[in-house]
């Protein structure tokens, strides 16, 4: 039976970067993966995602007319957009392939990498199975991380049929653009996807937002900001809207929604795609064979990302990534894998501080997050003050004929005013998060940010007036 250092369950973000934070340690590594390389990461998630955005942004300006130019018979084939959303995945697939294959155990003298392909479940703390295509192997480890991520949640009722009704994990196998689209669930995948799809405009798309507005979790100015560049942009949404049924046809979806207002609608579309949220991949993983209850949100419990059995840390199984029940994003779940990694090797790292995480959301415009928001701070009842600057004042914005956007900068209420978070909608919103995110990370006030000097004519530009 083949032994390791260290076991990592799922090849994700937090799973890929625990394996590369301990070949910096000599450790033996086994990555078992039991679909994608590199999770909802690469495949299904953030960088198809993101492919698909960045050609939908591209076709989007080439059929603009307003501009003194216009293209000559501009179309888009929608093969051809899933090719190039593949060929972006699978680059990123082939290098960590190869790094993977640079670390090989035949290859390397001290730490070593290897991958299996399989579900892994655990037998006993020391010991997991990996079921393949064709066998189950026994693998055994000194330590292991959990970076099994999350997965499209079900909505109550609603049989996915992964044709006609679909999820975030199906876009890729749509044969073509769907003339008509409900999306059900308005938080960031569903406002991204219905960004990308009214960009191209080949698809009616709907919205069902259940609350007033989209993006709850927002502010909201900043959910307003967004709802209305989403109808600008031809997007169909229905407020406080609740998804009733959905009748399948032979050559339609007929949906039926009821409003809060207590009248209902009746609308038929072709494709319908649930994005109400992802719930973690705990259920298979045997944790009752290491004595591990799951969370009642589905996710395990971390200290110290040590995985918590009894309230006790189990010291050589840890967890990282979306089934810790942390924000679900790219940066987190690699930044908690690393730190996996370091405390296996008893490394002295640092506490991750959450306080300056930041987001970008792809929409039109995009929109940046960092910190906290106005809403999370009257929760903590923490006294806070608001600057707000508009696009439509800066040079940059205007050269661009793009003045549709805003910063947002959230400080405390003190003499000297520490900057707590920001929002910014905008084109470029996300080229100047990182900085802001360093001026929290710092405890900086305001003051810091009017002594720096800003590039002219630059978007960032907007800070100096704030
Ligand atoms: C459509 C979409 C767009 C997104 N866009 C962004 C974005 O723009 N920015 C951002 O920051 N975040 C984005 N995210 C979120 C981000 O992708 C996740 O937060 C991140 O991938 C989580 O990383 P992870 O390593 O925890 O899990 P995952 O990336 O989900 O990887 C987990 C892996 O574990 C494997 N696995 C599960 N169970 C087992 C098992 N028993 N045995 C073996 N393998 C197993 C899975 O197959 C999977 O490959 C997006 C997500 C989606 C779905
Ligand atoms: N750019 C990015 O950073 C990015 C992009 C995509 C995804 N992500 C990550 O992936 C996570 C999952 O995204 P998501 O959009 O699926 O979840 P989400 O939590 O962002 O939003 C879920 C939405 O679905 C709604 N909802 C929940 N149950 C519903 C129901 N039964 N009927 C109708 N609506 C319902 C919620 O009110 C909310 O608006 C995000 O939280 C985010 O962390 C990040």
């Amino acid at each position: 039976m083949k032994e390791y250092d260290l076991i990592v369950i799922g090849s994700g973000p937090a799973g890929f970067s625990a394996a590369m934070r301990a070949l910096d340690f000599g450790l033996k590594i086994c990555i078992v993966e039991g679909a994608h390389l590199g999770g909802a990461g690469i495949m299904n998630g953030a960088l198809t995602s993101k492919t698909m955005y960045e050609l939908s942004m591209d076709y989007a300006v080439a059929a603009r007319t307003d501009r003194g130019y216009r293209s000559g018979s501009l179309s888009v084939d929608f093969e051809m957009v899933i090719k190039t959303v593949i060929h972006a995945a699978k680059e990123k697939q082939y290098q960590m392939l190869s790094q993977i294959e640079t670390f090989s155990e035949e290859k390397s003298s001290s730490g070593s990498l290897c991958l299996k392909k399989g579900w892994a479940k655990f037998v006993d703390p020391y010991t997991i199975t990996v079921t393949g295509h064709d066998a189950t192997e026994t693998l055994k480890a000194k330590n292991f991380v959990i970076a099994t991520g999350a997965k499209p949640r079900k909505a109550p009722g609603l049989e996915i049929d992964h044709e006609r009704i679909i999820n975030s994990d199906d876009l890729l196998s749509l044969k073509k653009f769907p003339e008509r689209m409900l999306i059900i669930g308005s938080g960031i995948i569903g406002c991204e996807i219905a960004t990308i799809f009214s960009n191209f405009k080949q698809t009616e798309v709907h919205l069902l937002d259940r609350a007033n507005r989209v993006l709850p979790y927002e502010d909201d100015d900043v959910s307003q900001f967004v709802s209305k560049n989403l109808e600008d942009n031809g997007v169909i949404i229905h407020h406080t809207a609740h998804l009733r049924t959905i009748n399948k046809y032979p050559d339609h979806l007929e949906v039926i929604l009821d409003y809060d207002a207590g009248n209902s609608k009746v609308i038929e579309v072709d494709v319908a795609l649930v994005a109400i949220g992802r719930v973690a991949n705990t259920e298979k993983l045997g944790l009752s064979n290491i004595g591990v209850q799951a969370t009642e949100r589905g996710t395990i419990e971390i200290a110290d990302h040590c995985v918590l059995r009894d309230g006790n840390n189990i010291c050589h199984i840890y967890a990282a990534g979306d089934i810790s029940g942390h924000t679900q994003l790219y940066s987190v779940a690699e930044f908690q894998g690393r730190l996996a990694a370091e405390q296996i090797a008893d490394t002295p790292s640092y506490p991750l501080d959450y306080s300056h995480m930041s987001t970008l959301m792809f929409f039109k415009p995009e929109l940046a997050s960092v910190g906290l928001n106005e809403k999370q701070l009257r929760e903590k009842k923490i006294a806070h003050k608001v600057a707000y600057y508009s696009n439509k004042l800066v040079n940059r914005a205007i050269a661009m004929r793009s003045t549709n956007g805003f910063i947002k900068i959230i400080v405390s209420n003190e003499e000297q005013p520490r900057i707590l978070g920001m929002r910014a909608g905008g084109p470029q919103a996300s080229a100047y998060i990182v900085s802001v995110a360093h001026l929290i990370n710092q405890g900086n006030s305001l003051q810091e940010v009017l002594k720096i000097f800003y590039p002219h004519p630059s978007l960032a530009e907007v800070f100096r007036n704030v």
